[in-house]
């Protein structure tokens, strides 16, 4: 199982620890030590191309190669027009079969080679000068025979030929969006004319692959047959139609399937409003619906050219920049010194036990039942295991009304839970996941128990975002089966992520700033126009209000010297507003947990200030929108600086994914250190130095940040001896 967003947070305690991989593809858990990838190693060059095998019928069999996906590296592209030169010119081939090696068509154009693409390359030599018009408009046809993937640049290559066979597994996609680019192989154009607008602009806009069957279904594979056959099927279609038994297509010129300009010209504009909708601060996929306009309404090979200069053009984009680095940063996870590397097996989980059923308890619970695994949820009455359970059936029910699981699956995933008040039946589970309350007595409590009532080997987890996993195995004496697993809410939407201490560091800002004169609705705006999916106020009344206390206080405890101790969330908690739970927080919230704006809040903000005493500080100056960003992140990306110097993160790329992936960082910003480099190091610190003279501990930089300033180093860079103590 392919894994991603793995790493153990804090104190571990000996190299065999497990760690939680959590599987993107299934959603489901796996614990143990990674996954060997011994496609990693160097290969030699000639793995790097493509074959070509001409069979006694006369069919010409390409295959690319290049593992492990068959990317399209300049190589590749260069061995692909050689074979196509041989196979045109050679008599005794009549026609072509374009495959991929070990069951993988492509995916997609070598996300390494953008940088190193040829400077005075002529714009449309590949597109146009090599696909158009020597594959497509060659006088021998071809045929792409299709299983694994074909993405990108792949499935480009495939809508080339003259027709395609796949598998009913295969993937089929655009996803060239996700990366900050457009399709530069005429994918704008082909698809379009292969699968009609609206279908087009879908798989385009929201980057989603068709299955083979569904492919079929609306024209863009010819015939779907089993792994076997495709090969077989693959070179008889293309003798067929060098005889005349089946149409010789050329993808480009169909406009069977492409609506009248008038419904054109609304489906575009329509598509316009979903993708802002969607995405204010994103152009490109603005610029992919002006290549199809240009295409449909100048014709495909003005399409084709202006996909190549628009192409190139967001290539060189700093948000381009940014998603390819989280592509490489997510798989980077998974790469963990002295686990992954030792080809060891992950443990197959079949049970997992939850203590706890409250809002993260029963998130867990839904997440892991969605993914077919026996869960057990204990709780301490009947009463709050009604409720825990009731949780579940809601969670659940939401996925079913949100389209991302059926009716029947209801019934089904629901009998994989059962409720439990005591021990008993943790015997037969292979991990424990603790979530309760942030209270260190009652977890070590816990820990205590779960060692008398679990197997020897079973795994422990603690669901903690803050707390010192030392602290909370100090009364057990299974230290190396104890791991920290920090789920982010709600658990059965967010995918599993290290713990970063960052998530709150951003709110004590926060309340900061508040307490200096700002505005909560203010910095919850700015903060998301950035980028993030909610600001820190609507976020803590998403958490609720205990939550945020009970952390704070382990923050205090912890590290007194860079807290704000802002009284405002407590102040509100005197007088029961809790967060969403309780319809009352920083917003107020309907029947439908709408947010909106009290102005009540005023008051407490008001009480708030008058404890913090500010009046003695220097007066914050005027701030806009760009320095309260950079007043709330960059302490942000101070505390990230701490982690890679204490070792506790492994690497900057994977507080990437954990800023992304957890807090809901803009993936288009490359995650926090990615976004903290766009600045340097010398800016942050400068910043950070200057609050902190009047402002304290809490912008004081630390020493990481502070020499890469001086050297005038990366963030990301790692240092010479750097090592994790992970
Ligand atoms: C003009 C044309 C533009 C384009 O074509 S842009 C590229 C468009 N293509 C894509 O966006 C597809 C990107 N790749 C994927 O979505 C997934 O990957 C796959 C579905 C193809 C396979 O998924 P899974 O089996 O889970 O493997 P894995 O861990 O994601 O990848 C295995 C290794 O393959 C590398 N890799 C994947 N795709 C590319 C690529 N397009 N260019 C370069 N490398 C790629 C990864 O990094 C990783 O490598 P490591 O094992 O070292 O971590």
């Amino acid at each position: 199982m392919k894994c991603t967003c793995t790493t153990v947070r804090e104190e571990r305690t000996s190299a065999t620890i497990c760690h939680l991989y959590y599987s993107e593809r299934s959603r489901a858990i796996v614990v143990g030590a990674g996954v060997l990838r011994p496609h990693c190693l160097l290969r030699p060059a000639s793995d790097m191309a493509t074959t070509m095998e001409v069979r006694r019928d006369g069919v010409a069999v390409i295959t690319v190669s290049n593992p492990p996906v068959n990317a399209l590296s300049l190589d590749v592209i260069a061995s692909l027009q050689r074979d196509y030169g041989e196979a045109l010119r050679r008599s005794d081939v009549k026609a072509i079969v374009l495959t991929g090696a070990k069951g993988r068509f492509s995916g997609g154009f070598d996300l390494n080679a953008f940088d190193k693409k040829p400077k005075n390359e002529k714009p449309g030599s590949l597109s146009i000068g090599f696909l158009t018009d020597i594959v497509e408009d060659a006088p021998k046809p071809s045929v792409a025979a299709i299983d694994g993937v074909a993405l990108g640049g792949g499935l480009e290559l495939a809508m080339v030929c003259h027709a395609r066979v796949s598998t009913s597994s295969a993937q089929l996609g655009l996803p060239e969006l996700q990366l900050g680019i457009i399709p530069g192989l005429g994918g704008t154009q082909r698809l379009p004319r292969l699968v009609g607008l609206p279908k087009a602009l879908e798989m385009l806009l929201m980057s989603k692959p068709l299955k083979g069957v569904e492919a079929h279904k609306f024209g863009l594979v010819d015939a779907v047959v089993s792994a076997d056959e495709l090969i077989s099927t693959a070179c008889s279609w293309a003798l067929e139609i060098v005889e005349d038994k089946c149409p010789w297509f050329r993808s480009l010129h169909r406009t069977d399937r492409l609506p009248a300009l008038e419904e054109t010209k609304k489906i575009l504009n329509f598509a316009r409003l979903q993708a802002q909708k969607q995405s204010a601060s994103l152009q490109h996929p603005l610029v992919c619906i002006d290549v199809i306009e240009e295409g449909i309404i100048s014709g495909p090979r003005a399409g084709l050219m202006k996909e190549t200069l628009c192409g190139k053009m967001l290539e060189m984009s700093q948000i381009s920049k940014s998603l390819r680095h989280v592509f490489f940063a997510q798989r980077a996870t998974s790469k963990i010194p002295n686990i992954s590397n030792l080809g060891l097996t992950p443990r197959r989980i079949n049970k997992v036990a939850i203590v706890g059923g409250g809002l993260m308890g029963s998130g867990i619970a839904t997440a892991l039942i969605s993914n077919n695994l026996l869960v057990i949820l204990k709780e301490v009455n009947e009463q709050f295991l009604d409720a825990g359970i009731s949780r579940v059936k809601a969670n659940l029910r939401s996925l079913v009304k949100r389209g991302q699981m059926t009716k029947e699956d209801y019934e089904k995933k629901l009998s994989l839970l059962s409720g439990v008040l005591d021990y008993e039946q943790f015997r037969e589970a292979d991990v424990v996941i603790e979530a309760v309350i942030e209270d260190v007595s009652l977890k070590q409590k816990i820990f205590a128990d779960l060692e008398k009532y679990c197997h020897s080997d079973c795994i422990f987890a603690t669901n903690t975002s803050t707390i010192d996993l030392q602290l909370i195995c100090q009364k057990t004496s299974c230290k190396d089966r104890i791991a920290g697993a920090h789920f982010f809410s709600p658990a059965h939407v967010m995918p599993l992520l290290e713990i970063i201490r960052t998530h709150w560091t951003s709110s004590q800002v926060a309340c900061f700033l508040v307490d200096y004169g700002l505005d909560v609705y203010h910095i919850d705006h700015v903060i998301t126009k950035f980028g993030m999916p909610m600001g820190p106020f609507r976020l803590a009344d998403l958490v609720g209000f205990g939550v945020a206390v009970a952390s704070r206080k382990q923050y205090l405890q912890s590290y007194p010297e860079r807290c704000y101790k802002s009284m405002l969330i407590e102040i509100m908690l005197e007088e029961n507003r809790t967060g969403e739970s309780s319809r009352k927080g920083f917003y107020l919230y309907d029947d439908k947990r709408k947010a909106s704006p009290d102005p009540e809040i005023k008051k407490y903000v008001e009480k708030s200030r008058s404890m913090a005493s500010t009046a003695q500080y220097p007066k914050l100056p005027k701030l806009t929108d760009n320095d309260i960003v950079e007043i709330m992140l960059f302490p942000v990306v101070n505390e990230a600086c701490r982690l890679l110097d204490e070792g506790v993160a492994l690497k900057a790329s994977d507080l990437d994914v954990a800023s992304i992936m957890g807090r809901g960082f803009p993936s288009y910003r490359g995650g926090v250190m990615f976004w903290a480099d766009s600045f340097g190091a010398k800016y942050i610190y400068d910043r950070l130095k200057a609050w902190s003279k009047y402002h304290g501990g809490i912008f004081e930089p630390c020493e990481y940040l502070s020499t890469r300033s001086r050297q005038g180093l990366s963030l990301a860079a790692m240092a010479d001896g750097a090592m994790s103590r992970l």
